[in-house]
């Protein structure tokens, strides 16, 4: 049995009469990484809304463990691309808050999960006062303590520079491994390469409605070597193809835009 799966999804938003996506299926084994890249517009956010269940299907099943996603829970932490701290609290109290949500809010725990990710140093300043990149870590800190077998990522690293990417992608992949219970994460991402490092598999969405294009499966062991990957024919090959299909559905709504102006 699929651990979370969708099944005949699709979504439109109340009051627009548009539907953002259609025939959404998508199985996911408990302990994988999925990654999701498509145009923009595509319906990556809404589907992360939908597994999240912040949104609900306008039609289908969503089902986590076969019982159906019904709203937020605690089985599953969110990581938006603006890293939705609260920004009166400091890095420290942003942990003791989810923290709290699971239990044990003590302060030596959340200053664990500080230095976990590097910002021991950090913890009595609040959102503002941190870079992006660290902001990110309290953000990335704060899901792993909810300690949830889910982790949904909205473009977490979309708005840090390319050095606190790359960190941020190790950094990510190091707690999942070392975290000693499967981790299923579904990320969303601009970046075909960090899709390919990260996931398991690739899923391409296409445009209007959101669908899923292709899934590509990514034939490399874990640990990967960021580099020695790159070089690797095998990566290249699915660099390609993926770029093309992606290009190609671009090219396809190009297209259908002319068209409906009457070009
Ligand atoms: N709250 C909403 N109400 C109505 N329409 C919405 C809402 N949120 C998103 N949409 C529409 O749904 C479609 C899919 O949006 P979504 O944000 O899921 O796409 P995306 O693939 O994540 O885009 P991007 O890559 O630009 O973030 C878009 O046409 C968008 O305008």
């Amino acid at each position: 049995m699929a651990f979370l799966r969708m099944e005949s999804v699709a979504l439109k938003y109340p009051a627009d009469e548009r539907w953002v996506l259609q025939d959404i299926d998508l199985e996911i084994r408990e302990g994988e990484f999925i990654t999701v890249v498509g145009p923009s517009g595509c319906g990556k956010s809404s589907t992360i809304g939908l597994l999240s269940g912040l949104l609900s299907p306008t039609k289908g099943a969503i089902t986590l463990q076969g019982r159906p996603i019904e709203g937020p829970g605690p089985d599953r932490a969110v990581v938006f691309q603006d890293y939705s701290l609260f920004p009166w609290m400091t890095a420290l109290e942003n942990i003791r808050f989810a923290l709290r949500q699971v239990g044990d809010g003590s302060r030596e725990s959340a200053q664990r999960y500080l230095e976990l990710v590097g910002l021991g140093e950090a913890r009595n300043k609040y959102p503002g006062e941190l870079s992006g990149g660290m902001r990110q870590r309290v953000a990335i800190a704060r899901a792993f303590a909810l300690d949830a077998p889910v982790y949904l990522m909205d473009e977490p690293f979309g708005a840090v520079d390319a050095k606190n990417r790359i960190y941020l992608q190790d950094l990510l992949l190091r707690l999942r491994q070392e975290s000693g219970r499967p981790r299923t994460v579904v990320l969303v991402t601009h970046d075909i390469d960090e899709a390919i490092y990260l996931g398991d598999r690739v899923v391409v969405f296409s445009p209007g409605p959101g669908r899923i294009r292709r899934v590509f499966h990514v034939p490399f062991t874990r640990p990967r070597k960021r580099f020695q990957m790159a070089q690797d024919l095998g990566y290249r090959v699915l660099r390609n193809d993926i770029l093309t299909l992606l290009q190609d559905g671009l090219l396809e709504e190009l297209e259908k835009v002319e068209g409906g102006a009457g070009i």
